[in-house]
């Protein structure tokens, strides 16, 4: 009997947050790196980063801290002095992409402001701050990646919310510092039309994140098909990361092989 051995073309990461959430975060993070994957993590004040640096985990990027909000002066200022402090950390961690949202999240996940009518100011002033993040991300050799959430579920009455905003913002700023964190699972709540929507933003993803629906499990638990997901975007070209930002639906290491082989060609 011949055994065919798929291997995944893009470099896969698991969100160190939640998985083998029994395990203190050193031992998760020797799991997932055993396990042979990149590790997502959150806020970096609730770690022990020289520890961390120590694990031999390799991360994919970082979520949380770098706060603030994109379309007023207070929250532009309030998001650069954040991604200023979390610079540092991210070289110590060797972690390339910080990731950013359309407004600033508090300790919930809900957003700072709220706000369901965007106005053209808004707007233009969203640019700006994108720009001057952009404008830091080159001088300091990181790239943010500014990621889509859905208001109808997880983040309501979030301002940019939907993809289709988060590539409209992307590509007005059009640098290579600023790129796009493409949240699958935020994307099926939001719009659906994943393989288009991968198409249509192809060109300014930092990172893809991954969840089924509903649930916000692992892939293979819900309405997405992420292996028709893979074959497209392999057959497009991207060769970059996908990271699995999801709770396991039951034991961890099966979500994981769950999650590699949705993954896997
Ligand atoms: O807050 C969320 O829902 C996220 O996806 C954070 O990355």
């Amino acid at each position: 009997m011949t055994t065919i051995l798929k291997t995944s073309p893009f470099t896969l990461a698991v969100c160190a947050e939640m998985v083998f959430r029994a395990l203190p975060v050193l031992d998760r993070l020797k799991r997932i790196t055993e396990l042979g994957f990149q590790a997502e993590i959150w806020d970096w004040t609730k770690h022990d980063i020289k520890a961390i640096a120590k694990s031999g985990a390799r991360f994919s990027s970082m979520t949380g801290y770098v706060t603030g909000t994109l379309a007023d002066e207070e929250g532009a200022d309030e998001l650069l002095r954040t991604a200023r402090l979390t610079i540092p950390v991210a070289r110590e961690l060797n972690c390339p992409r910080l990731n950013l949202h359309g407004t600033g999240l508090d300790g919930q996940g809900l957003p700072v402001v709220k706000s369901e009518i965007v106005t053209g100011a808004m707007w233009l002033k969203a640019v700006d701050t994108l720009k001057r993040i952009a404008d830091l991300g080159e001088e300091e050799g990181v790239t943010f990646v500014l990621e889509n959430l859905n208001a109808a579920v997880d983040h309501p009455k979030t301002p940019f919310a939907k993809a289709a905003d988060t590539i409209a913002l992307v590509a007005a700023v059009n640098r290579p510092s600023l790129k796009l964190n493409l949240d699958l699972y935020h994307a099926q709540i939001g719009e659906g039309n994943l393989i288009e929507l991968c198409r249509t933003a192809l060109p300014h993803i930092g990172e893809i994140q991954v969840a089924d629906v509903p649930g916000r499990n692992e892939p293979g638990t819900g309405e997405i098909n992420y292996p028709a997901i893979a074959l497209a975007l392999n057959e497009m070209g991207y060769r970059g990361t996908i990271g699995m930002e999801a709770w396991p639906s039951g034991d961890d290491e099966l979500a994981l092989s769950r999650f590699r082989d949705a993954f896997s060609l």
